[in-house]
């Protein structure tokens, strides 16, 4: 229902071409392409926009450019992971699309995480129709066999930081005042098992360990320190290097690269497809906890008297 509703208001727009375009180069139908016909090719740009996630994929290069857009901090609610989800599903089956860059339309936030209101004070139907979406997420996300790079241009704690460690990729913007990493514990809360997992896989057992236990948030530098970003640049160049390693990325055989991605991450989305709905159950258990959501509602009211 969701994913009609998705589909039928998606602007889709097709810029003017010149001739046939396939993912691996262009087609030549009749003589010599010329220069000009070139730069129309080139152009060529698929574009489709939701409510908070815009997408436009390049058609020349097979490279899709997903933006998060939900202002004030991208906080992920309970749309914009369907939306996610259904937009990158999209991609996966577009045999036009092998790689995606994830990054954010709002200035100086990649994303705030899990959206905190979407945790509190609701029932427990909701708290599990909310888990699964953050679960489809993620298992997308990580199980994509698309090259996936996060253009990280904010600060990005908590469920943002998993969405970048999702991806193959992780560029961070060189800004002090960003932050990056599970910060779970600071909220009185814990990361579930495949959060763990996964950080955990980038950066090792004793870093993520430390990491987990204090809930902390790295500045760029010292996030690439431990490993969990892969490079640190300019603020004004985090798109260009993410299109540059996308594009050393593509050279490689799709096949090849493909199975190698699953082999490597096939053990953590396993575990989660098997355990799947006893993590709902748990965390729903956990979520309605009076403890909890005391701890959820202050942390809420923190941010709120930091903001004034
Ligand atoms: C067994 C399972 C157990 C459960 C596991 C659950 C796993 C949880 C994962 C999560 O992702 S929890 C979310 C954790 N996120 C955070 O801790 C980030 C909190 N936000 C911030 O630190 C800052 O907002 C920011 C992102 C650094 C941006 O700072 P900035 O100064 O630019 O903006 P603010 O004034 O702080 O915020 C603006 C506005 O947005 C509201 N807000 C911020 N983050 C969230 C959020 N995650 N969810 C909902 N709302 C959020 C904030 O309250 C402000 O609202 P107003 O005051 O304007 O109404």
């Amino acid at each position: 229902m969701i994913a009609t509703l998705l589909i039928q208001h998606e602007k889709l727009e097709q810029l003017p071409s010149g001739g046939t375009l396939s993912p691996y180069g262009v087609h030549q139908k009749h003589g010599q392409i010329t220069s000009q016909a070139l730069q129309l090719l080139s152009s060529q740009r698929r574009q489709f926009s939701n409510t908070y996630i815009s997408v436009k994929l390049d058609e020349t290069s097979g490279v899709a450019v997903m933006k998060l857009k939900r202002p004030p901090v991208n906080s992920l609610n309970m749309e914009l992971l369907t939306e996610f989800a259904i937009n990158l599903e999209k991609l996966e089956i577009d045999r036009g699309c092998r790689g995606v860059i994830l990054t954010s339309a709002v200035p100086r936030i990649f994303s705030a995480g899990l959206d905190i209101t979407e945790m509190c004070g609701k029932n427990a139907d909701h708290y599990g129709e909310f888990w699964r979406a953050v679960q489809e997420m993620w298992l997308k996300l990580y199980g994509s066999s698309m090259v996936t790079i996060a253009a990280i241009n904010g600060s990005s704690p908590a469920g943002g930081c998993l969405m970048a460690l999702s991806c193959d990729y992780r560029i961070i913007a060189n800004n002090k005042k960003y932050t990056i990493g599970l910060n779970e514990t600071q909220l009185g809360i814990v990361a579930p098992f495949w959060f763990k997992d996964i950080i955990t896989e980038v950066i090792g057992h004793r870093a993520a360990e430390r990491s987990l236990q204090l809930g902390m948030l790295y500045s760029p530098t010292d996030a690439l320190k431990i490993g969990l970003v892969d490079e640190v640049v300019a603020e004004d160049k985090v798109q260009s290097t993410a299109s540059a390693v996308m594009a050393q990325w593509l050279t490689l055989p799709d096949h090849a690269r493909q199975i190698t991605k699953s082999m490597m991450r096939k053990p953590s989305l396993d575990r989660l497809v098997t355990h799947r709905e006893a993590d709902i159950t748990n965390f729903v258990s956990y979520i309605t906890r009076d403890s909890i959501q005391k701890s959820l509602q202050m942390y809420m009211e923190m941010l709120k008297k930091k903001g004034r």
